[in-house]
Order: C-alpha cells, then structure tokens, then sequence
C-alpha cells in the first residue's frame, strides 16, 4: 500500500482521521468495535526551519467486518493522520498544524480550508466548533489569528471607522455588505429585554456549538437604524451600506465626547444627536485627518452620504445575550503563535453561509424577518418559508481568477470576542434538527469565513492597497441512512440531497485517491453540485492567470474525517473508502488442506519417512508434492478470487449505494417536476381566465356599445322631422303629377272591370278630364258602379304610397315625410 505521506501539492486535500470516544446513551445500531488503530509509524518531516523532524503517528486503520453470513474481506485505510479517541480538540489543532494554515492566509497568500465529512453524529460539528467547555478548531484559529496580529504588528490599532469600511469595501471583489462589528451586535443583541430567541441551536442545551459571547454596552435597537453610509461604487464594484454605529465615533480618533462621560450611559438622543451631528456637511471634518494618512488619496472621491431612513438590512429577530462567564476558553493556544507581516495592518471579516439544498444562503442575514414568525418553524427546513435569496459562487468582476461568493454579509471584527459574537449568530441561523442518530444534527453544509485584510501603505504616494486571504471552515451534514435516523417528509428530502452531494463529493476525493495509487490523473469532477464546486473551485491553479508569477496560490486544504469505531459499519466504511489515501484490501488466510494435514502430521509425530519410497498410505512422496504443489497452486488462485470477490462485493455495494441515491434523487426530481407542472398548470389555467375574461369584458362592451348605437338609430328615427311647406307652385305640380297618376290608374281599373264582365261590355268611356280634374266623370250612370270605383280608389290610396315618386326621381333637395302615407289617408276624400 503507498504512504499516506505524499506531499500536500499532488494532493488536493490532507485527510485525517479522527475517532469519536463512545458516547452514552448509545444510539440504536451500536454493535462491537470494527475499527483497529493500526501501530504507529515513524514519520520523517520537515519542519519550519527546514530541521528534519522524525515524528510517530498512526497512519493506518483496519476495519475488520462485523461476523454475519456475508463473507467481506478485511479493509486497511491510509491516512495523513489518525486521532485516536483519546485525542484532545488541542492534540487535533497542534496535529493538523492548523497554524500554519493560519500562517498562510496571514502571510503567504494563501487560503486555507479545512472541512469536515463523516456519519451524521460521527463529531464532526464537535471537531469544528466545540462544545459548552471546550473549544472547536474555529474559535482556536481566530484566537491564534487575533494573537499573531496583535502581537506581530507594531501600526496603530485597526478600527472600524466608516471610512476604513469605505475603503475595505472599495477594495472587496464579492460585492459583500460589510458591517463593523458593533452595528452589527447591536442590531441582533441591541435590546437584552427581549424574548429569548428560543429553538436556535447555538442556545439549546443540547447544542455542541455553544460558542462563547462578547459583552459589549447594549443600545436601543431604534437608534441602530437609523444612520447609513453609502459609498458610491468604484469602477467594479457596487454601491455598499455601510452603516456606522456609536461606537464607531470611539475609533474615529476624535472623541465628540469628554473622555470622562460613560458611554454606557448616553441615552439614545445623545446617541441620535451624535450621529446626525456627523451627518451634516460637516461630516467630513472629523474624519478629514484620515484622508492622507489612513485612507489615502484614492478614497478622497468617496462622497458620504446619510440616509435617514431605517436601515432594513439590518434587521433582526432579536438575541439575549449570554454571560460571559458561558465562554469556553480551553483549550488555550497561547503557546502557539504564526508569523505576520509587521508593517502591515489587519482586520478581520467573518462571514458565513449554508449550502442548503444545493443552494448558498447567508447566515448572518435572518431567514425569519422579526414578526414574520417564530425561529423555530425552520427547524428541519419544514414549516415557514425561508426568506433569504440565494447566493452565487462565481468570478467577479474584480476576481476573475477566483470564484467567490458574492453579495454576502460580512463584519468587521477587530476582537477575538467580536468574532465569536458573530459567529454565533450565524449558528442561530443555520438548520439543525433532531434525528433518530443525533439529536442535534446539521441539515446544511455549514461554511464560517474568516477573511484576513492585509493594508500595505506606500510611504510616498500614500496609497492604500487591500489583500485578502481567507480561512474556511466546513462542517458538512452527515451521511445517514434513512431507517437509522429514521427520517421522514421534509427532513428526508434533506437528507437525500446530502446524502447525493456527499456521494459527489466521494467522487472528487476518489479521484484523488486515485492519483495516490499511481493511476492516471483524471479531472476532477467537482461541477456537480454546489458542494464539491465551494470545496474544489480554488484548489487548482487558475487558468485565467495571464501573469507569469501567480499573485495567488491554490489553497491548502484539510479534511477531517469523522468516525465512531462502534457506529454504523456500513456508513462508515463507505466513507473511509473514498476519503482514505490509500486502501488495500486482505482477505484473512484460511489455513490450507496440505498445512493441516502436515500439520497434524507434525504434532502427532507421524511425519513421513523422507527415506522410503512409500508414505504410511501406501502414497508415494512425489506424488504427495506433487498434490501438495497443487493444492497449493489452488490455495493461491482460491485467495486471489476471493479478493476479486471482495473487491466485486465492495463495489456492489457502493453501486448499491449510488444507486439508492439516485432513485432517492428521482423521486425529488419527480416531486419538483410535478410541482413545477402544478404550477405552471395554475398559473396557465390564470391566464387563460384572464383572458376570457378580458374577452367577455370586451364582448360585452362591444355589445353594450352596439346596443346604444341601435338604441340611438331607433331613437333617432322616431324623432318627426318637420319638412318645410313646399311652395304652392311646387304643391300644384305635386298634385297635377298625382292626379295623373290616378287618372292612368282610374282607367286601368275601368278596363280591368270590363274585362272581368265578359257579358256587358261597358262602351268606352270619356276619360278627358284635362279642364277640370276634380269633376265627376260623365259617363257613370250606375251607382253600383260607381261604389265599385270608389272602393276600387280607396284601394288605390294605400297602393298609392308604393307608387309614389322617389326622391332622385323628383327634384334633387326636395324632402319627404317619412310617414306621407298617413297624410293622405287622414286627407278628405273630395280631394283625392
Ligand atoms: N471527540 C469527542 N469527544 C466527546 N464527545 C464527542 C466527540 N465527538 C462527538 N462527540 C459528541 O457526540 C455527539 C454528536 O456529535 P456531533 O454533533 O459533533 O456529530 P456530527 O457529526 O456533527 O453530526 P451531524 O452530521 O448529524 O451534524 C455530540 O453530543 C458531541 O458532543
């Protein structure tokens, strides 16, 4: 098997191996010790002064399967390093030399990164962040990091005045909101009357991550909001808030007050009145006497202005703060100390995010807005909707060599107690639950960012350059199986997704396990999920880089892998399968045939005579080697398949395992898949109503409209028109015209009449009425006849009205009366 000790560089993480003691009550599943410590070894390194160290330490672990009816070959895993279970959380920091990963974000520019992996309840979160008395590996480093930097440097006092956080903010490629720790604290501890933020698990009684808490002058929370800076952004980067707290006025190196009075004791309108007494135009003056000396000439174009409206970035369910004497102190590492540039000043900014989900949230900003329910519905990621968007791992503008991720909170600390402050408040915020293997148990990857800001000054010109470096720590969600933790709904449809984004992370780490063995360097594929991509993203070196000598080195990256040697032996060995530098896999020698017959040969003395031809059995000693050759030759080619067979029966069971993952995978995506029918279903169907809708609304106007227009042509047509009396010579030649008519028509219906009696035959008669047309015709003599050609008229008045003269057949311009018809019938008869 290769050594565990390959040098860091071809390795994309160190990985060691820490077993958890056995704890009580023991949780279901708990069965005999698997797991053996193998003896240690002696390791030759270097140490910081280049001295050759020979150091002893156990590399090599055996897991040994349990005794059941399935036949596993025996398994031995190499690692940097294995932590025993007596290993203290200070033999873990010294072990791992944390401090110099300290040492190369303080000096080397370089990042570090240490992360956690194991089963869920395996340590990890212990390992990472402590318990109520002792300290985890994250509260060590930012003491260690704090100490150097006070101790190293000899420049004045870093503080957070608003125009330091101008100008870190200027320089800051991620498109953060950057806070001073003060403004910050006050915002989420400002009233110390309030309710206790009751479910976080940073405050339970059964968190392990009751990290201690600074003590600081509380402050009405009304008074926090109320000032905020804006900086005008700089070619690259955007416009930040920053806002400035009381406090702020102390590091401004101009006291508005006398050194006597007691801060504590200001009440909220001295406060206020300081604050807008330097929101004035005036604002600059005290400040003025940074812009050659601190800021620099670059920062002179940062105009300052003052919103008086509240600051909603900066709301928060309120915390109660813990007394100081909660604050876990050991294990101290004040016997430890890195080295930092002593020219240079320092500051640190602590950010944190949860990958939940598959997807990047920032802890310091409340997933729960105060009113808008209660902390504990995000337990278990159930009940209510977490509020806080996304964030995105990426390159900016300013970084295009290096993803990072943008628009995240990030505070300003300039104390060890600020940082852990902080860092509290981001635990509140991350999702814990209570499952069947832990009772508090990580349902995120939890990230904690601990960014060092170096400002180097040049003497002549006065100018201020920012660099950063950044230490982040990882607690991952454990890997669980469904029925141990015995999940259900919300809480399993989490833990599929960590489950999924560990198994792409065991594909990334393998790939390196890989290259231990000597086998062909293949990519790693760390794209996969948003996990590998945050691990893996910046430990290669950039391919963007133009410059012949790289500014930024890839970082350097720690694994702790977490294991307790009495859990679950499945979980665990798959993790240590993919997370171990080297493995090698034995199948235990079973004694062969041939040594237990020659065996017990030997001891009952009955050994074979070398110098007959002839064994007791009558068999001859060839061919008594030459079946023992055999059976040897068998033994062999037995044990190698059954090392194939193990082998075969490990990767089955990873199959088995992939394979489990991803039905679980299906079925989320089925799930979403669904909702995402659902509700493009709904809001399909909402437009489709929309639509009709506006159609019927359109029709029915159109309608409506069509009605009045008919409405008004009826009304219009009912109003009577009152034609002008046409003239009288007009009248006359009307009347002549008609007359005419009647006359032709008189005659037709004479005609008619005859004809209709074929028997009389009617002698023509004298129609020549032209003297007199109203007078009585002549030749008429019988008064039947001349009833007859009365009612024959009278006929002729209604037909009269079809015969009436159009008006283009008339004169152009002249008007009739629509209802004429009437007219003439209501006429007297005599003039007809
Ligand atoms: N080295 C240790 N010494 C003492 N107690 C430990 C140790 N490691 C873990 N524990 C205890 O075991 C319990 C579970 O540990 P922890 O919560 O750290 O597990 P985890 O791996 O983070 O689980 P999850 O993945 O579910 O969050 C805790 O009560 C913790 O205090």
């Amino acid at each position: 098997m290769s050594s565990s000790t390959k040098s860091p560089q071809t390795s994309l993480f160190q990985v060691f191996l820490r077993l958890r003691p056995p704890i009580s009550p023991q949780p279901e599943g708990y069965g005999e010790r698997y797991l053996t410590v193998e003896p240690p070894e002696v390791m030759e390194n270097t140490d910081q002064d280049g001295q050759n160290v020979t150091t002893l330490h156990s590399t090599h672990i055996t897991l040994q399967p349990p005794n059941d009816n399935r036949k596993r070959a025996v398994e031995k895993f190499a690692f940097t390093k294995v932590f025993e279970e007596s290993a203290s959380q200070l033999d873990v920091f010294e072990d791992m030399d944390i401090a110099s990963l300290v040492n190369g974000v303080l000096l080397e520019k370089r990042d570090g990164l240490i992360a956690t992996l194991g089963v869920t309840g395996s340590g990890k979160s212990h390992t990472i962040l402590g318990s109520k008395s002792q300290r985890g590996i994250t509260q060590m480093a930012l003491d260690l990091m704090f100490k150097s930097i006070a101790t190293g440097t000899t420049g004045s006092d870093v503080s957070t005045s608003p125009l330091l956080l101008a100008s870190l903010a200027a320089s800051d490629p991620s498109e953060a909101q950057l806070f001073s720790a003060q403004t910050f604290l006050e915002a989420v501890y400002g009233d110390p009357n309030s309710e206790r933020n009751r479910g976080s698990r940073a405050q339970t009684p059964s968190s392990r991550s009751q990290t201690p808490m600074a003590v600081w002058t509380p402050l009405s929370p009304n008074i926090l909001q109320e000032t905020q800076y804006v900086c005008p952004p700089s070619p690259g980067t955007q416009a930040q808030a920053l806002p400035m707290s009381p406090g702020d006025a102390l590091h401004t190196g101009k006291e508005p007050y006398p050194a006597s009075k007691d801060r504590s004791r200001l009440d909220s309108k001295d406060l206020l009145r300081e604050r807008l007494g330097r929101a004035t135009p005036g604002i600059s003056a005290p400040f003025s006497h940074f812009y050659p000396s601190v800021i620099g000439s670059s920062l002179a174009k940062f105009r300052l202005k003052i919103l008086k409206e509240p600051m909603p970035a900066l709301i928060f369910p309120r915390r109660h703060m813990q007394k100081p004497s909660a604050m876990p102190r050991s294990p101290d590492v004040g016997h430890l100390a890195v080295d930092v540039d002593p020219k240079s000043e320092y500051i640190v900014l602590v950010s944190m995010y949860e990958v939940y989900n598959d997807r990047i949230f920032d802890l310091l900003s409340p997933s729960i807005i105060p009113g808008q329910g209660s902390a504990l519905s995000r337990q278990g990621g159930n009940g209510q909707k977490d509020r806080r968007r996304p964030l995105l791992f990426k390159p900016t503008e300013s970084s295009p060599d290096r993803k990072i991720v943008a628009g995240l909170r990030k505070v300003a600390c300039t104390t060890y107690e600020e940082a852990l402050a902080v860092l509290e408040v981001g635990l509140t915020e991350r999702k814990v639950t209570g499952t069947g293997a832990n009772s508090v148990s990580s349902r995120s990857h939890g990230f904690f960012c601990l960014e060092v800001k170096k400002k180097t000054t040049v003497k002549k010109t006065g100018e201020v350059t920012w660099t950063a470096n950044t230490l982040t720590v990882a607690d991952l969600a454990g890997s669980e199986r469904a029925r141990t933790a015995k999940t259900a709904g919300a809480t399993l449809a989490e833990a599929g997704k960590i489950n999924e984004s560990l198994m792409y992370l065991g594909q990334c780490l393998q790939m390196q396990s890989d290259w231990q063995d000597g086998n062909k360097a293949g990519l790693v594929p760390f794209r996969q999920c948003k996990l590998t991509e945050l691990l893996f993203s910046n430990s290669f070196p950039s391919s963007n880089q133009t410059s012949p000598t790289p500014t930024r080195h890839p970082q350097k990256a720690l694994m702790i892998v977490t294991a307790d040697p009495l859990g679950d032996f499945n979980a665990t060995s798959q993790i240590l399968r993919y997370s171990a530098l080297a493995r090698e896999v034995t199948v235990p020698r079973i004694p062969s045939v041939t040594e237990s017959i020659l065996s017990g040969s030997v001891s009952s003395g009955k050994a074979p005579s070398l110098s007959g031809r002839n064994s007791p059995n009558g068999v001859t000693l060839e061919e008594l080697e030459r079946a023992t050759d055999e059976i040897n030759r068998l033994t062999l080619e037995n044990e190698k398949l059954t090392v194939k067979i193990a082998n075969e029966e490990i990767t089955r069971s990873e199959l088995e395992t992939r394979l489990h993952s991803m039905e679980e995978r299906c079925l989320m995506i089925e799930q979403e898949v669904r909702e995402e029918c659902w509700a493009e279903m709904d809001e399909r169907m909402e437009e489709e109503r929309r639509r009709w809708q506006s159609a019927w609304d359109e029709q029915v106007g159109r309608n409506d409209e069509h009605m009045d227009k008919k409405i008004e042509l009826v009304s219009r047509g009912f109003q009577i028109h009152e034609d002008p009396e046409p003239a009288v010579d007009e009248r006359v030649a009307d009347l002549e015209f008609e007359n005419e008519q009647l006359l032709k028509k008189i005659a037709a219906l004479e005609r008619e009449l005859t004809g209709r009696s074929p028997t009389k035959k009617s002698k023509p008669r004298n129609l020549n009425f032209d003297h007199d047309p109203f007078a009585k015709p002549p030749a008429i003599r019988r008064e039947s006849e001349i009833e007859n050609a009365l009612r024959q008229m009278n006929q002729l008045k209604v037909a009269d009205s079809m015969f009436s003269p159009t008006p283009a057949a008339s004169s152009p311009g002249k008007k009739y009366r629509k209802m004429a018809t009437r007219k003439w019938d209501l006429g007297p008869e005599e003039n007809i």
